[in-house]
């Protein structure tokens, strides 16, 4: 592999990165074209619905695509989908050679795009970045093989493991950078969820802010809530930021649905007790392809219970509350054993505001799990 397709496909990797969060439920890509040590087209793709990240950089490159090298860090596309396939493109504009960081898993293209090029002739290069490639485009990867979204757990407690004082006190664990860091990912993701327990103990607004505003895409507001016990008062039904989706038992009353559907909120009523498994399907039917949880103990729980959890991005803030009765991030039932404790793999830890540690990493499931219902 050549120094110089690395440093080209960097800055490939680079234009996808800085799409993060706008995609949803397309993957980012970014594509750079080269011709002769010189960059003659770059693009990103930028929304789903608009053109792929190849096609922008051979429209900037025109002419000077002919004998070009294109570094992409996807797959080109093979398949007509809601725009046109860009493997086809790619030798329309006579380019020579490719170099792909990644193959595409939709099973639409998964190796046909690669497939298209190399039978025309062109020099197929796969596998430069990848794994940055593939940890870029995680989310993309999970919902498109699983139809179901790739779940981050986002916790803060104190040093001693709280979440929350004796009293019922959360507001608040971690400094203002811890805060802000929070609602960036809040606007990665394209679903936000939390009990009806957090409504009623924080009213929570569940939107992405900068500087206190509500700015940029928000995430969909996803509320489990067996019972429909949320208040008519809860900011998530009254601020008109985002839509309300409230996950409900088929017991739920349905006089009182109604009340909530009149406030603008849509219920989903699931048969029996609210479960993990049932949400996660609905989630991924209507193209919600990352969620993001922000539970108390037992929603938190229930989800690492299911073992549903993909992502854990914990913030630990360098503080004391004590107390036996004072909650922790993941109730549910747990492990008997510490040789069963789940490990986090591909850690990353970053430092807000010189006191509060961000952990984030992806469990290691050994297993299968079966149902999990919530308790509430
Ligand atoms: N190589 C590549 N570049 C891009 O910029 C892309 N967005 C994709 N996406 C692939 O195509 C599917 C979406 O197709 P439409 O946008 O609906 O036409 C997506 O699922 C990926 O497989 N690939
Ligand atoms: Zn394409």
């Amino acid at each position: 592999m050549a120094e110089s397709d690395l440093s080209y496909m960097s800055l490939a990797l680079d234009l996808a990165r800085a799409t993060k969060g706008q995609t949803s439920p397309n993957p980012v890509v970014g594509a750079v074209i080269v011709r002769d040590g010189m960059v003659v087209g770059m693009g990103a793709h930028v929304k789903a619905g608009e053109p792929h990240a190849e096609v922008h950089a051979l429209r900037m490159a025109g002419e000077l695509a002919k004998g070009a090298t294109l570094y992409v860090t996807l797959e080109p596309c093979s398949h007509y989908g809601r725009t046109p396939p860009c493997a086809k493109a790619v030798l329309e504009a006579g380019i020579a050679r490719v170099v792909v960081a990644a193959a595409d898993p939709n099973p639409l293209v998964a190796g046909k795009g690669i497939s298209l090029l190399r039978q025309a002739g062109v020099d197929v290069v796969v596998g430069v970045g990848a794994v940055q490639a593939k940890k870029l485009n995680e989310v993309f990867f999970h919902y498109i093989q699983k139809q179901t979204p790739f779940v981050t757990v986002k916790t803060a407690s104190t040093l001693d493991g709280k979440i929350a004082t004796r009293t019922g006190d959360s507001r608040w664990i971690t400094g203002e950078e811890a805060r802000k860091r929070v609602h960036q990912l809040r606007r990665e993701h394209d679903a936000i969820l939390v009990g009806v327990q957090t409504v009623l103990a924080d009213d929570p607004a569940l939107t992405a802010r900068e500087q206190g505003q509500v700015t940029g895409r928000q995430p969909l507001r996803v509320i489990l809530d067996n019972h429909l016990r949320i208040p008519d008062t809860a900011c998530v039904l009254r601020d008109g930021h985002a839509p309300t989706l409230l996950f409900a038992s088929d017991q739920a009353p349905v006089e009182r649905q109604r009340q909530l559907e009149s406030l603008g909120a849509e219920v989903v009523r699931l048969a029996g007790r609210v479960s993990v498994e049932q949400v996660l399907a609905e989630l991924g039917k209507r193209g919600i392809s990352s969620l993001l949880v922000e539970g108390g103990a037992t929603v938190n729980g229930s989800f690492l219970d299911a073992r549903a959890v993909q992502k854990v991005v914990h913030f630990l803030s360098c503080k004391l509350v004590g107390g036996a009765a004072a909650p922790a991030s993941y109730g549910g039932l747990g492990q008997s054993f510490m040789q069963d404790a789940i490990s986090l793999a591909d850690v990353e830890m970053e430092l807000f505001g010189g006191h509060d540690l961000c952990i984030a990493g992806y469990p290691v499931w050994k297993e299968e799990g079966s149902a999990t219902c919530l308790r509430d």
